[in-house]
This record gives structure tokens, sequence and C-alpha cells, in this order.
């Protein structure tokens, strides 16, 4: 569904992403890792362009879309979340839902008012993911937490095909890291493939169907957790580091 062919994004000397190339299947939660610089968040931001890749190409459902602007990829059915909520304080929840989706579509940050449409699809969307209660409650008022579930359900408006989320359990208590979980399986379940960053293994080993695994901006493995789990090459770059620093 989604394939990235040989992605670099070089900052002058810095190869961030250096020759990149992994698949998305349709349907699946796909998880990128790697260690700290590895490159996974420069490689998000290519294939949703808020970066513009030095080169390479990036596919999705068969067509090209490196060359296109965000709020287009965003049009053909990719949308991503960053690391660091996008949260516009002096709104609220429901405000910065219906706002956020449509920040990338530069005429619609202008669009005065929010119809009873946008109304309607962000309260079921609120209500799916259990928040209708802070629906609308101040942005300044949210926890970190509800922060992240405001930013998904804003990522939910735009009727997406493939998500991809940058740390969804990242800084989040280990209850809210469980529900945050179950909104994605349920996501998935409904059909919704999914890109995943994220530093939590457990998370990831637990959630994942398939796991890419980068270093120095290169993929160095890529298969089932169970696999990426074992490889040589993996426990030398990342979980050796792991290893090393627990038996230190
Ligand atoms: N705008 C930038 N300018 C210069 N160098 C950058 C820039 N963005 C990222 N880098 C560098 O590119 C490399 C890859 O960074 P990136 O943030 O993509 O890694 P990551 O795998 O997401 O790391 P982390 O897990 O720590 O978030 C790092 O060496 C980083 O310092």
């Amino acid at each position: 569904m989604l394939e990235i062919r040989n992605l670099c994004k070089y900052f002058g000397g810095i190869k961030a992403v250096d020759g990149a190339s992994f698949e998305v299947e349709r349907g699946s939660i796909t998880a990128l890792i790697g260690p700290n610089g590895a490159g996974k968040t420069t490689a998000f931001n290519c294939i949703s362009r808020t970066l513009v890749p030095t080169s390479g190409e990036v596919w999705l459902d068969g067509q090209q879309i490196d060359h296109l602007r965000p709020h287009k990829i965003t049009a053909k059915g990719l949308s991503r979340t960053f690391q660091i909520s996008r949260n516009l304080a002096d709104m609220t929840v429901i405000e910065n839902v219906i706002v956020q989706s449509r920040v990338e579509g530069f005429s619609g940050l202008f669009r005065p008012a929010i119809s009873p449409q946008e109304k309607d699809k962000a309260l079921g969307i609120l209500d799916f993911l259990g928040i209708t209660r802070i629906a609308y409650e101040d942005g300044h008022n949210l926890s970190y937490g509800q922060k992240k579930l405001m930013d998904l359900a804003a990522l939910l408006m735009s009727d997406p095909k493939i998500i991809l989320l940058d740390e969804p359990a990242g800084g989040v208590n280990p209850s809210l890291m469980e529900e945050i979980v179950g909104h994605i399986r349920a996501l998935n379940a409904k059909g919704l493939t999914v890109l995943i960053v994220e530093h939590n293994m457990d998370l990831i080993m637990r959630l994942s169907h398939k796991v890419v695994v980068m270093a120095q901006g290169r993929v160095i493995c890529q298969g089932t957790p169970d696999i990426v789990r074992k490889d040589p090459a993996v426990l030398e770059a990342y979980l050796g580091g792991v290893l090393d620093a627990e038996a230190a």
C-alpha cells in the first residue's frame, strides 16, 4: 500500500535517511524502530512531505506521492501525527480537532464557521475515542495524554486509509498507553493501515504485524516481531545497546 524506495534526506553532511526502502502492507500495523538518531522521524517527515526528500520515491496505492504538497497527500488518504501536539491552546477540543484537520489545506484555515457536518463528525470521533466529556474543554486545560488523544481525533477527521503515528505512547502513563493500544487495534480492525514510530519495545512487539528497523539512516532488517527480535544486526545496532546498558 505504501512503498518507500531508496529514500534519502541529507542535512548538509548529515545523512539522516540514507537509502531507506520498505513497504507497509495494506491492513497491517507496521512499526518503524531504531536507536536514537536512526532517521525514523526524518523518514516520517519525508513520507508526509513535511520535509522535502533529497532523493527517493514514495508510492501510495500505486501513485507516486513524493512530489505532492502535504495537504494533497492527506487528501490521498495518508495522515500523520507529530511527536509534539499541535494543540491550539485558546480553542476547545472540538474546535482543535476540526481546525487542525483543516490546517494542511491553506484555504481551510480561513474558513470561518464550523459546519454542523464537521461538528457531528468530530463528536463521533471523540465518542469513538471515549473523550466526549472533554469536547468543550479549553485546549490549555488538557493533560499531555488528552492532547495525544485529541491529535489522534484530528487525524481521523480526514478519513485516512493509512495513518502515521509518531511516538503515540511517548510520555504517557501505562493505563493511557493501554487505551491508545486499544484504539490503534480498533482502528486497524476497521481496516485502517498503521505505520508507527515508537520507542516502547513492549508495545511494538505486541502490536505490530511487521517491524522495520533503521540504523544510521538505513533499513537494516524487516520482518515479524519474532524475526526482528532475533536478528543479530538488530541486536548489535539496537537491542545490543540496551543489553549493554543493562549489563553495565
Ligand atoms: N533539521 C535537521 N537538521 C540537521 N540534522 C537533523 C535535522 N533533523 C534531524 N537531524 C539529524 O538526523 C539524524 C536522524 O534524526 P531523526 O530525528 O530522524 O532520528 P530518529 O530515529 O527519529 O531519532 P529519535 O528516536 O531520537 O527521535 C540525527 O543525527 C539528527 O540529529
